[in-house]
């Protein structure tokens, strides 16, 4: 299922003293399958573009298409349910929003809310907590009574349990460890690969766009500045940090060997990446090293 954006514009609390641009003139499709970060500085709109691709939020202006359905400034709130089965959005720190007794209760909330029977989300809930690493002993415990990273798993099972065709992920590495991390990008890769789910993410991690999106939008001041493959993006560094963004760690390592004399065909993304190309820089000193 595409998302496209047509011209959406977006006003908070229009015609009133606190009235704010959320989005100006934005066109953009998130294609059925993509692995897309949305990147930008602070209040540059990110937030308020998640919001719009399950309808929290109707265009001002514009329209908004997810799969067949048009959201227009008019649309009607009700019937949106489709929609919001379709897309899952987890928002940041989801795991605040754990209320149930036990966390295969929590899981199959969702489902139920949308008129699942009860017997078929409790083994949704099953199969979910499976899906994200936990360990089966935790359905029948309190949410409060997991770690920080596991009560996010819950949370993001939770959404996984809706069966969404488009998972929307509001910084879902903040605030966990490194390990922690690494664990939950490989879960997004796992949904991502083997279950062909589009992946929307808001990330201020470089890092985690060069090594698993393949689409990439930026955002300044509301508007739509950049949208390319991470390749494309990363290709000017000047240009993200004249904007105030970061670039990969490898990639920006890249650029302190090409101070001091070496040539690279293209940007390098990632650790591989760079290995390569340096190999094929000074293949007599690797090859003196191997003997
Ligand atoms: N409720 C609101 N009322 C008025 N203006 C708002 C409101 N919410 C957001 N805005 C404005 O809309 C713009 C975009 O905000 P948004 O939260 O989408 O940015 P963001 O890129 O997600 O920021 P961050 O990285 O800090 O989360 C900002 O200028 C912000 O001040």
């Amino acid at each position: 299922m595409d998302i496209t954006f047509k011209d959406v514009s977006y006003t908070y609390q229009p015609g009133t003293p606190f009235q704010g641009l959320g989005l100006e003139h934005v066109s953009l499709t998130i294609e059925s399958g993509s692995y897309t970060a949305i990147i930008g500085h602070t209040g540059s709109g990110k937030s308020t573009l998640l919001q719009h691709l399950n309808a929290l939020l109707k265009p001002t202006a514009g329209v908004v298409q997810i799969g067949d359905r048009e959201i227009t400034p008019e649309t009607n709130n009700k019937n949106l349910k489709a929609i919001r089965q379709k897309v899952g959005m987890v928002f940041q720190f989801p795991e605040s929003q754990l209320f149930e007794a036990t966390v295969q209760k929590d899981i199959a909330f969702g489902p139920q809310n949308f008129g699942v029977p009860e017997a078929e989300a409790m083994a949704r809930a099953i199969h979910m907590v499976e899906l994200v690493g936990l360990p089966a002993d935790v359905l029948e415990k309190s949410p409060f009574d997991l770690s920080g990273g596991q009560m996010r798993r819950v949370a993001i099972a939770g959404v996984l349990a809706m069966q969404p065709e488009v998972l929307v992920l509001d910084e879902p590495t903040a605030g966990l460890d490194p390990v922690g991390r690494r664990e939950m990008m490989a879960l997004f890769t796992r949904l991502h690969e083997e279950q062909g789910m589009t992946i929307v993410m808001v990330t201020h991690q470089m890092d985690d766009v060069a090594n698993y999106a393949n689409h990439v939008i930026v955002l300044e001041n509301g508007q739509l500045a950049k949208s390319g493959t991470p390749r494309e993006i990363f290709a000017d560094p000047a240009w993200l940090t004249a904007k105030h963004l970061g670039l990969p760690t490898t990639t920006q390592f890249a650029q302190a060997l090409i101070q001091k004399g070496f040539v690279f065909d293209q940007v390098p993304l990632t650790e591989h990446e760079l290995a390569a190309m340096l190999q094929a820089q000074l293949p007599s000193k690797v090859g003196e090293r191997r003997e």
